[in-house]
């Protein structure tokens, strides 16, 4: 009651004039934000064009019908006919003579075949194995000052990309604060809510950014919705590396829990002798960046996202961090000077602190030295994966080079 009378005796008092141009900007701004936020959904999800190289790169129709393949291949089964094929080769302008028929499949192996069994309980130890703890390396989040807040950036891949030491060199940074673990909220614990979630991040002051990382989203079909959900304008990095090392790399580790299992030339193919690959190992799958890519891109711009070289993240890490604290909007302060060539190690470390004794490498699990790998089975991978890279690069607008790595073999315990 005493709320009305004094409304009646504002506008009573205001001038009609005044009151109709408030109302009118009101409408306009209203009008105004809604039309953005449909132009915003209309673009995303249907957006067909990428930049390249600067320039806007208009698909041709034979890029779609691989884009579509992709997405069924997601689905289930899907086997690309000599026809796609040839669109592929028109795509990437490469004769793929020998890589007749790629199959995917994403019901178990055949149990007949000897990796069959190993393939299911692959896919169970790897929910295990993806949550490496890292304790060795819960370096400094133990501040309690200020208030814990739900990240700002996000690590959502690639597995075995160099995630962990991207992490570990950006928590140098005096305005990052993040999370030591992996907190796998948006593939397994999801229902746990984002209270939980935000109370497993370190406190941050003003001004500090919140970050966590977990390489299993960015293969997690809802991972980009959730995530999208909780924060539309979240920072998104992900952690890249040739596909067929970073498959090397996934059984390396694999391999170190279970001795056992088969090998990799046995794993990587449904048929050697046809040269029929099997691209429903998750070992080779995660390697499939430009499809894993597509679902985000349903959610994100790209100017979300930040594509890190694993490669020069080990041979650079200071040129590679200058371009993530770009992104990141964070002053320069990680540089080359921050790291040393290890020859233990065969591999960048962080500087130690003055004040401090502790190594700043990686822990072992990092850096493994990889199985030798038949040279053939390397050759054939790499011609399985170069269609998908070119759509890779043609996406994010970056070469990564990695088709000039396919002469020169990947590191092996002979090496
Ligand atoms: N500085 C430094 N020290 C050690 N290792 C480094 C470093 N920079 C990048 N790498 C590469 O990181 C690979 C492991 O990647 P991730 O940390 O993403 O693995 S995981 O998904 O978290 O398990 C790891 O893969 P492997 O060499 O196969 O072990 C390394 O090649």
């Amino acid at each position: 009651m005493a709320f009305w009378s004094s409304t009646s005796v504002f506008t009573s008092k205001v001038p009609r004039k005044i009151l109709f141009m408030f109302t009118l900007s009101l409408s306009v701004t209203y009008l105004f934000y809604s039309l953005m936020s449909c132009y915003n959904s209309l673009q995303f999800p249907l957006q067909d064009n990428y930049v390249f190289q600067g320039r806007l790169v208009t698909e041709e129709t034979t890029f779609a019908t691989l884009r579509g393949k992709l997405y069924s291949a997601s689905q289930g089964f899907t086997q690309f006919s000599e026809a796609d094929q040839s669109a592929l080769a028109s795509v990437r302008d490469h004769a793929e003579a020998e890589q007749r028929t790629v199959e995917w499949i994403r019901t178990p192996a055949s149990p007949t075949k000897p990796a069959a069994a190993f393939h299911t309980t692959v896919l169970e130890r790897e929910h295990q194995e993806f949550s490496t703890t890292d304790s060795e390396l819960r370096l400094n989040c133990t501040s309690d000052y200020g208030e814990k807040k739900l990240p700002q950036a996000i690590i959502i891949g690639v597995k075995k990309g160099g995630t962990r030491a991207l992490l570990e060199a950006l928590r140098v940074h005096p305005d990052v604060r993040a999370v030591g673990n992996e907190p796998h909220f948006f593939d397994r614990n999801y229902e746990k809510g984002l209270d939980w979630y935000r109370d497993l991040m370190p406190s941050t002051l003003e001004g500090q950014i919140t970050m966590e990382k977990t390489p299993s989203y960015f293969v997690t079909n809802h991972a980009p919705k959730r995530i999208h959900s909780m924060a539309k304008d979240i920072k998104l990095i992900i952690v890249v590396r040739n596909p067929v090392t970073r498959a090397i790399s996934d059984y390396t580790q694999t391999l170190s829990k279970k001795p056992e299992i088969p090998t990799f030339e046995v794993l990587a193919f449904k048929n050697r002798t046809l040269g029929l690959i099997d691209a429903s190992w998750s070992a080779l799958r995660i390697g499939i960046y430009a499809l894993h890519l597509e679902s985000w891109m349903q959610y994100f711009p790209l100017s979300q996202m930040h594509f890190v070289s694993g490669e020069r993240l080990i041979v650079d890490p200071g040129g590679e961090m200058a371009k993530v604290q770009d992104f990141l909007g964070l002053k320069q302060i990680v540089t080359d000077k921050h790291f040393y060539f290890n020859k233990t190690k065969g591999f960048p470390c962080l500087k130690k602190p003055e004040d401090s004794s502790t190594p700043r490498c990686l822990g072992k699990s990092k850096g493994r030295t990889h199985p030798k790998i038949d040279t053939d089975v390397i050759r054939r991978l790499h011609k399985f994966y170069k269609p998908f890279n070119m759509m890779f690069y043609q996406m994010t607008g970056q070469n990564f080079q990695w088709e000039l790595e396919e002469d020169s073999e990947p590191r092996s315990s002979q090496d």
